[in-house]
């Protein structure tokens, strides 16, 4: 086998599940859509599919476009049953005899892929301005870091401790027949022991868990907060940290969960209610006055800021297709700007944690030393940072810079 995907191996092929893929790939580099979006909609319109049917859709699909360019790279044509037939071989599976695979040879394909093999970018399948950055930046870490993150992503939970013990939960699970186990060092995280869509789960439904990576359940704990605390989460999108932080509090105390988009906060409410979680005030930043009155108001601020998403390419293998340099340095001035503008919530002698879920430097530390070497920044002292890359911690990428603000 060539790709590593485990599972989809040994299955038979049938031609509305495939047209489904195939489908669901025009759709994504043809009309430009995100692939989560794609999914859910095929998987939507065709209701009589089964457990296995849309296991192997949404795989499949994601799939190809984590390997895309590897794929067109080695496809005889940019047919779209083309490029499914072979990322299918690329597999080591054998194609069934319809006209729609016509003109694919498993030889040529091997000895194409023999061919390009050596080549970083066309084999790990990402852009060359991508692969030149992360070498320049990571250097000898970037080859096993981008194999990493072409890996299939674990499925995390984050159990909600308002309402169950780690232990509970998995007793729970396990009696369903769903394996999981206790990652060292994540106190509140359990891994599924193998992939399967757990939203569907009665215990979903009652709260008890959120789906959350590993890595990105250290953000909230590196904020430090105790029950009672005023707490501001600035960039709260639809509200994983902030369910997070409101669990680490015992839902005492305040979190005003903020964001410039005010329907990903409707979402954080939504959620905040199956949590059980009471503490959590949504409010939408409508201008730099949001900002102002919450001035150094905060015991714990959290900048989970805007990024390239480069250290969570596992799950959102789309990405590598959407970003451009000029994208990257785009997000990096919005970093900043967050960094210099947020941080005046703080109040003195509190702690504030900058988070990204990229492994570029450039969004990480840098950022973090140019801010203190800023007027602002001034105010402030770096107690810790952890640069958490996929190949060392065996899930996502991430940075995490903690923060005090010195007493005045
Ligand atoms: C990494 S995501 C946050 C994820 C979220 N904290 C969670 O745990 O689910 C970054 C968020 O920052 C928001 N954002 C972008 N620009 C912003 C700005 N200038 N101020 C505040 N939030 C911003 C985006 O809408 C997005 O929801």
């Amino acid at each position: 086998m060539l790709l590593r995907i485990a599972y989809l191996c040994s299955m038979k092929l049938f031609p509305n599940t495939v047209k489904g893929v195939v489908q669901a790939i025009d759709e994504i580099f043809n009309h430009n859509r995100y692939a989560d979006k794609v999914i859910e909609k095929v998987l939507k319109s065709n209701p009589k599919w089964g457990a296995r049917d849309r296991g192997f859709v949404a795989e499949s699909v994601y799939e190809m476009v984590r390997w895309w360019r590897l794929i067109n790279e080695v496809s005889p044509s940019k047919d779209l049953y083309h490029l499914f037939g072979t990322y299918w071989l690329l597999q080591g599976n054998a194609l069934p005899d319809w006209k729609e695979f016509q003109g694919l040879d498993p030889k040529k394909i091997k000895e194409k892929y023999e061919e390009i093999k050596d080549k970083r970018a066309i084999k790990q399948s990402i852009p060359d301005w991508l692969d030149q950055m992360g070498s320049e930046l990571l250097g000898e870490k970037w080859d096993k870091e981008i194999d990493t993150l072409n890996q299939q992503a674990a499925v995390v939970l984050r159990v909600n401790t308002l309402k169950i013990s780690r232990e509970g939960l998995m007793k729970r699970l396990a009696e369903d027949g769903i394996e999981t186990y206790a990652p060292k060092g994540y106190k509140d995280a359990l891994v599924l022991a193998k992939r399967q869509n757990i939203f569907k789960h009665p215990a979903f439904k009652e709260g008890l868990f959120e789906v959350q990576d590993a890595s990105s359940q250290l953000v909230a704990a590196a904020l430090e907060v105790e029950p009672g605390m005023r707490v501001i989460d600035a960039c709260a999108g639809a509200g994983g940290k902030s369910l997070h932080l409101a669990a680490l509090m015992k839902n005492k105390g305040r979190i005003i969960s903020m964001d410039v988009e005010g329907w990903k906060l409707q979402n954080t409410k939504l959620r905040a209610r199956r949590n059980g979680v009471s503490i959590i005030e949504p409010r939408v930043i409508e201008d730099s006055k949001t900002i102002k009155r919450l001035r150094e108001s905060a015991d714990r601020v959290l900048l989970d800021v805007p990024c390239s998403g480069l250290g969570v390419l596992k799950r959102n293998p789309d990405t590598k297709w959407k970003l451009s340099p000029e994208s990257i340095q785009k997000v990096q001035g919005i970093q900043q700007e967050i960094l210099q503008n947020y941080s005046s919530m703080v109040k003195p002698g509190g702690l504030m944690v900058y988070a990204t879920c990229s492994i570029l430097p450039s969004e990480n530390q840098l950022q973090v030393e140019k801010f203190l070497a800023s007027d602002k920044g001034k105010a402030f002292e770096l107690l810790e940072d952890r640069k958490v890359l996929a190949q060392e911690s065996g899930f996502d990428g991430f940075y995490i810079a903690k923060l005090k603000r010195k007493e005045s």
